[in-house]
């Protein structure tokens, strides 16, 4: 199995728990590894035999734009089910970091792993 990867897409979005966070956006940044077969792209260098990263990204973004989620972990589980129920994806791991949510971490957040459902 290959992986097709997005790194660092960051998005601002309101997310989180305070009343503070509901009146602002805050910026999220999104690792994304998604199980694919390269094979018959490798082969045929053709872009409609390949999982297509950059249309990826354009619904993630649409959608992670709009979202009002409290919790990281809502968040991220509603990418995975997104990404696995429009697209050839059967298995991908989503890390999601809230950037500067606490002062003293570089990032915090949640690392999920999912399989689609057969
Ligand atoms: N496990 C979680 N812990 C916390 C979350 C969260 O979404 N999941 N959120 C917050 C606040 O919104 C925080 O990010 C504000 O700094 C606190 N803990």
């Amino acid at each position: 199995m290959d992986i097709i990867f997005i790194r660092d897409l960051r998005i601002d979005t309101v997310i989180g728990i305070y009343d503070w966070e509901r009146a602002i956006k805050q910026t999220i940044h999104l690792d994304l590894e998604m199980a694919t077969d390269i094979a018959r792209a490798a082969a045929s260098d053709h872009i409609n035999d390949t999982l297509n990263y950059k249309a990826v990204s354009k619904r993630v973004i649409a959608f992670v734009r709009e979202s009002r989620f409290q919790l990281v972990e809502t968040l991220a589980e509603r990418i995975v089910e997104l990404v696995l129920s429009e697209f050839d994806v059967p298995w991908m791991r989503l890390t999601l970091n809230k950037g500067g949510a606490v002062r003293g971490a570089q990032g915090v957040g949640v690392i999920i792993e999912r399989s689609k459902e057969s």
